[in-house]
């Protein structure tokens, strides 16, 4: 499908508009309300007003003299860069809160993404259309058409206009094209103003409010590193939300901890969170686990049995490893998330339930779509608002305070007093590559904790696959290996007091930057783990 796109800037009367002020109705549409339509849109920005007051209106104005089935005005937030529907018109408040768009993904993302508009003549043929809302239907709305086009102030990209209905001419989506063009130029003054506003507001938030100011942490998750930081951020801004959320990153990375604590921070907080791990049970049996089954269903079915959508009405439903599920549960899934209603096995009578769904995958799910082993429109319904938790490697700072963490957590757990981490045992925490992440650094300081020597955990104390090199030199017991010891323990201590600067380290040992690079790949040391240290 070629997308008809136009380049031109919406910031004043094309001529293509300016001609079709005057459309004739002889292809059987006709605009003939154009200027009273742009002249009413100028006042109501010009009134001023709250931005949801003011789009509301413009988007009734839309509908009145354009004849939209459905419009929407989406806004970007940079700060976590996504695409958000502000004001709808024709979507009900639940359809509104899933347009929720990365830049470049769907026909909104792309617009975002190029800033040109585009018109796809039917959605019911183009890829790019994901129907993310869901209000959307192929039946009755298989002929619509879509415009979208940007809302642009100077370079910057603030967000966009969306309408859809059915044309019957494609010189009228043209001019219609045109009019959305200059309704985004009358408004963007105001979304810019608005989008200004609000990250004012934050700053006086950020030095208002108590604690200095403390940024949005949820208290199930430790770790204070940037890259969790930005994922605080994303939870902090989804939780409110009913948009389904793919919670994606390695295992043990903590991806039920966020799903956790997305329900907590939710408005569901209050109804049940249940967890369905999608690798856990045979395909067989798959099925009524999750929508449940009548009395004599199958053979074993003893009794009637809600499943995990009945249980979790109200409230949230996280499928972990939801990339394990065969082709034939992933439609099942579709469907109900979908229509948010399904039947139990056995059973003839629908059930419709209001369950908020998070998803976690430890695999890469657009390969598996390019492989076809997971359905697309699965992916695109689940993929709504990716979170991606970095591996506990990339997160160093991270590694001390989940160690002192679990110090303590163990501790308390055994009867004993927290033992003191030596510094030779740290530094091993902070250079190992932590293939398992956070469960593997649990597991470990939990073995660590129960063999403490006198209130200590030593190096020894740690799993041999924690020893570095340096360990394999020590077993030749040599002079070489003790003094290799003492070169490792100095270089650590020196990367820790100067947090991972690799220069100030290497002049505090007296030593150039090139020769202590040398002995950092030597011990396979990574400074970049010492960032962030005190
Ligand atoms: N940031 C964190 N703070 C405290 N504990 C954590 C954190 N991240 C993970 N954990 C702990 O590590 C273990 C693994 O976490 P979790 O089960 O959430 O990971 P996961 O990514 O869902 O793993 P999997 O992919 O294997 O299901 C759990 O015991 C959890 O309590």
């Amino acid at each position: 499908m070629r997308h008809e796109k136009t380049a031109v800037a919406a910031n004043a009367l094309s001529p293509v508009l300016t001609g079709a002020l005057s459309f004739s109705c002889r292809l059987g549409e006709c605009r003939s309300e154009l200027m009273p339509l742009l002249s009413e849109v100028s006042k109501v920005v010009s009134a001023g007003g709250s931005l949801s007051s003011t789009l509301k209106l413009v988007l009734e104005l839309m509908q009145k003299h354009l004849q939209v089935k459905r419009a929407m005005i989406t806004l970007y937030d940079v700060s976590c860069d996504q695409i958000f529907i502000h004001e709808s018109y024709g979507l009900s408040p639940e359809e509104a809160e899933k347009g929720v768009y990365a830049p470049g993904e769907g026909i909104t993302g792309k617009v975002i993404e190029t800033r040109q508009s585009i018109i796809v003549p039917h959605i019911a043929d183009d890829p790019l259309f994901l129907n993310r809302t869901g209000s959307w239907d192929r039946q009755h709305d298989g002929q619509h058409s879509f415009i979208c086009v940007p809302i642009i102030r100077g370079l910057k990209v603030m967000g966009t206009i969306g309408i859809e209905r059915i044309y019957h001419n494609a010189q009228l989506r043209f001019l219609d094209l045109e009019v959305l063009r200059v309704i985004a130029a009358i408004i963007a003054q105001a979304v810019e103003l608005h989008l200004l506003e609000r990250v004012q507001q934050k700053t006086v938030q950020a030095h208002t409010a108590p604690h200095g100011g403390e940024k949005f942490k949820p208290a199930n998750i430790i770790g204070n590193s940037r890259t969790m930081q930005h994922v605080y951020r994303l939870i902090e801004k989804v939780s409110h939300a009913r948009t389904t959320v793919l919670i994606l990153g390695e295992s043990g990375v903590g991806k039920e901890r966020v799903a956790t604590a997305i329900h907590q921070n939710s408005h569901c907080s209050g109804g049940p969170f249940i967890r369905f791990n999608c690798a856990s049970l045979p395909e067989s049996v798959i099925e009524s686990e999750l929508f449940g089954h009548e009395k004599g269903a199958f053979t074993g079915a003893i009794s009637r049995r809600a499943g995990r959508f009945e249980e979790a009405d109200g409230g949230t439903l996280f499928l972990d490893e939801v990339g394990e599920l065969s082709l034939s549960a992933q439609s099942k899934l579709l469907r109900v998330i979908q229509e948010r209603s399904f039947e139990r096995v056995g059973s003839n009578e629908t059930l419709s339930v209001n369950v908020r769904i998070l998803a976690a995958t430890h695999r890469d799910l657009s390969e598996m779509v390019e492989q076809g082993t997971f359905r697309e429109d699965l992916y695109y319904r689940l993929n709504v608002f990716p979170i991606t938790i970095p591996p506990l490697r990339e997160r160093g700072s991270d590694i001390l305070i989940l160690a002192d963490h679990f110090n303590a957590r163990f501790a308390s757990e055994q009867g004993v007093e927290v033992p003191t981490i030596a510094t030779p045992a740290l530094n091993m925490l902070l250079n190992y590559t932590w293939p398992g992440n956070v469960r593997e650094l649990e597991n470990v300081m939990e073995r660590a904790v129960l063999l403490a020597d006198e209130g200590f955990i030593h190096s020894y104390h740690l799993p041999i696959n924690l020893q570095p090199i340096i360990d394999h030199l020590t077993e030749q017991e040599g002079l070489e290996a003790r003094l290799a010891r003492v070169e490792y323990d100095l270089i650590t201590e020196a990367l820790a007091k100067f947090q991972g600067n690799v220069s100030r380290a290497a002049s505090y040992l007296n030593m150039t930057r090139r020769a202590l690079g040398l002995r950092l790949e030597k011990y396979q040391i990574n400074y970049k783990h010492y960032r962030g240290q005190t």
